[in-house]
């Protein structure tokens, strides 16, 4: 089927590891590995969705059990889906802050990692308008910039795939991906 045209399934792409996307706030992991995954015909995870629909609002766990106890529970949802000898061919969204748990870390070497990159100027009415990010309750713009540069040469070095989303739609930037993962995908099928 003709790339844009929002039909499932890319017949010469299969997977054949799981997808992780990782990046800063916002960035659009969420929307863009949900699409991704109807576009290839793969199941979606999305770990603060699982964590939600499991423990409540994401601002509720911080303020009633700390930042901390967050993190142990995004760490199992990551390993839920990652630590398994034969990992399922899945696209998983990570939240922002994942990336940060080394256990997380080694998991993600079983996966094709996608970093979708972003400038503050492309994020920034998406955050001024948007709550339930208890990290950007104050000032949202500086905690963004600050979270998005101290963590970004985590998500480079663990990113097999990077894109910068610029203005470019959801649409857009899941036909490029596609086209980033199966060239991918063929350099690790001819690697020695
Ligand atoms: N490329 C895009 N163009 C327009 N809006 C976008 C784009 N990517 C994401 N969004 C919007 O930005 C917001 C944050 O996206 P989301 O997927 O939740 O980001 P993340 O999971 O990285 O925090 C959502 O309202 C989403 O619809
Ligand atoms: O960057 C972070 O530390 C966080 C990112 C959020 O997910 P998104 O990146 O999907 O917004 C969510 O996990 C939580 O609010 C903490
Ligand atoms: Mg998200």
């Amino acid at each position: 089927m003709a790339a844009g045209t929002g039909q499932p399934v890319e017949p010469q792409y299969l997977p054949e590891r799981p997808i992780v996307m990782v990046g800063p706030m916002a960035v659009g992991k969420s929307v863009i590995g949900a699409e991704l995954a109807r576009r290839l015909g793969l199941e979606f995870v999305d770990t603060d969705q699982r964590i939600v629909a499991r423990h409540g609002s994401i601002g509720r766990i911080f303020s009633a059990r700390g930042e901390h106890h967050f993190r142990q529970l995004e760490a199992r949802a990551v390993a839920d889906v990652l630590d398994a000898p034969q990992a399922k061919v899945v696209v998983l969204s990570l939240g922002g802050g994942a990336v940060l748990d080394t256990g997380t870390q080694q998991l993600m070497a079983r996966a094709t990692v996608v970093y979708l990159r972003a400038t503050l100027d492309i994020i920034k009415e998406r955050i001024i308008r948007s709550s339930g990010r208890p990290l950007l309750a104050s000032d949202p713009l500086a905690a963004w910039s600050r979270l998005a540069a101290a963590r970004g040469p985590v998500y480079a070095r663990l990113a097999d795939i990077t894109i910068d989303v610029g203005t470019s739609s959801v649409p857009e930037l899941v036909d490029r991906l596609i086209g980033l993962l199966a060239a991918e995908s063929r350099k690790e099928n001819t690697a020695p």
